[in-house]
């Protein structure tokens, strides 16, 4: 059946979830913060910034008015980077309708209180809405979803309605959504697989191979599993789409921002010259810092995350990270599976 669907936020993700909906028959406002961008969506039916080759339906309106965009509208959709969540929901909380449902699909966390964004929007939105919230996660690159290539994702909430609408919402033969009830652990796994990301570009940069590749990937999974299980997400969820799916897709992928920012780094470049040269958001930073501050608080044990945060925030040279991380003490594998987060052996 047809909705009306608000999609906040048009960078490449926004963009390529409204041109999902719209393939599905729904009916697609795109909040655009740009003017400039919401006259070329409405004439060209282009987003040259973002998305360059994507041609988008001719269905999808844009416009810069939140409340307009927004107002009584059945579903929203919210798909702006992590700093911008909580100013975006403030705008928008008065004028959501009590029965919309609510999705949002940003991987990360906000850097002032270290909540995870489902925490801020509910802080933000008339508790009837905040208890319906579902997360869209998995791996699901833009750039490949509005070339209609085949997509895995996941959509998580403690309301199970909200979880089956949102899946029938955005499922279709090219967009396959899996249902999950751990929003908890879906939004920890979508943001801490960026930091394991930028890892990995930076391996990549530097020169070194499969092998290196391989242990960032399964060592990272190792302490995010560690600090989300702290964090009260579910073992299991991380050896799903939300988890190693996603970690695979960002860690091996040259359309990751975060594994592009991290080759830069590794090539030898200074953060700030690979943030301007990207031009799009690189969440695995902030998230670095963030999780980095969680460990500490958590007492969580996150090697990768600490070295990561030498590297981009106190002037560590990438190589002398390896050979932290490769010069660490004897530990025992499967130490992480403790259900509270702390090392066994
Ligand atoms: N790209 C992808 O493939 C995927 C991305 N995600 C997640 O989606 C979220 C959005 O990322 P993505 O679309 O890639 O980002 P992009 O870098 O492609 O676009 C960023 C968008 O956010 C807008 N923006 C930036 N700052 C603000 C602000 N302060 N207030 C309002 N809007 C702002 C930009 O607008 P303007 O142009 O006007 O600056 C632009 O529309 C991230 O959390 C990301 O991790 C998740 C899955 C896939
Ligand atoms: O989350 C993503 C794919 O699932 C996008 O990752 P990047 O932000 O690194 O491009």
């Amino acid at each position: 059946m047809r909705k009306e669907v608000t999609v906040v936020g048009a960078g490449s993700w926004g963009t390529a979830l409204a041109s999902v909906l719209a393939e599905n028959g729904h009916q697609v406002t795109l909040w655009v913060r740009d003017p400039k961008l919401a006259d070329e969506v409405n004439s060209k039916h282009t987003n040259a910034k973002y998305l360059p080759e994507a041609k988008l339906a001719e269905s999808i309106v844009a416009t810069t008015d939140i409340q307009a965009a927004v107002s009584d509208k059945p579903i929203v959709l919210l798909a702006v980077p992590s700093h911008a969540m909580r100013q975006i929901c403030r705008q928008l909380a008065p004028f959501l309708h009590k029965d919309v449902l609510l999705i949002h699909a940003t991987k990360g966390f906000e850097l002032e209180s270290l909540k995870r964004m489902s925490e801020v929007i509910m802080e933000e939105i008339p508790p009837e809405i905040s208890g319906k919230l579902a997360v869209l996660s998995g791996p699901s690159h833009a750039e490949e979803v509005v070339r209609r290539q085949p997509t895995t994702v996941v959509v998580a909430s403690e309301a199970e309605e909200s979880m089956l609408r949102a899946q029938d919402l955005l499922m279709n033969a090219n967009f396959r959504v899996y249902t999950n009830h751990d929003l908890i652990g879906a939004e920890i796994a979508g943001a801490l697989k960026n930091i394991i990301a930028l890892g990995a570009g930076m391996s990549d940069g530097l020169g070194f191979g499969d092998n290196a590749k391989a242990a960032l990937l399964t060592r990272g999974l190792a302490e995010i599993s560690r600090l989300g299980i702290k964090l009260g997400a579910l073992p299991l969820t991380f050896s799903g789409l939300a988890g190693v799916g996603d970690l695979i897709v960002t860690c091996t992928s040259r359309h990751s921002r975060n594994w592009r920012a991290g080759f830069m780094l590794g090539q030898g470049k200074k953060l700030d010259d690979a943030l301007e040269q990207m031009g799009m958001v690189v969440e695995g930073v902030r998230t670095t810092h963030a999780a980095h501050a969680l460990a500490q608080r958590e007492q969580v044990e996150m090697p990768i995350t600490s070295v990561l945060y030498g590297i981009l925030f106190e002037g560590k040279e990438p190589r002398q990270g390896v050979e932290e991380l490769m010069g660490r003490g004897k530990t025992f594998e499967m130490g992480y599976l403790n259900p509270d987060g702390s090392i066994e052996a």
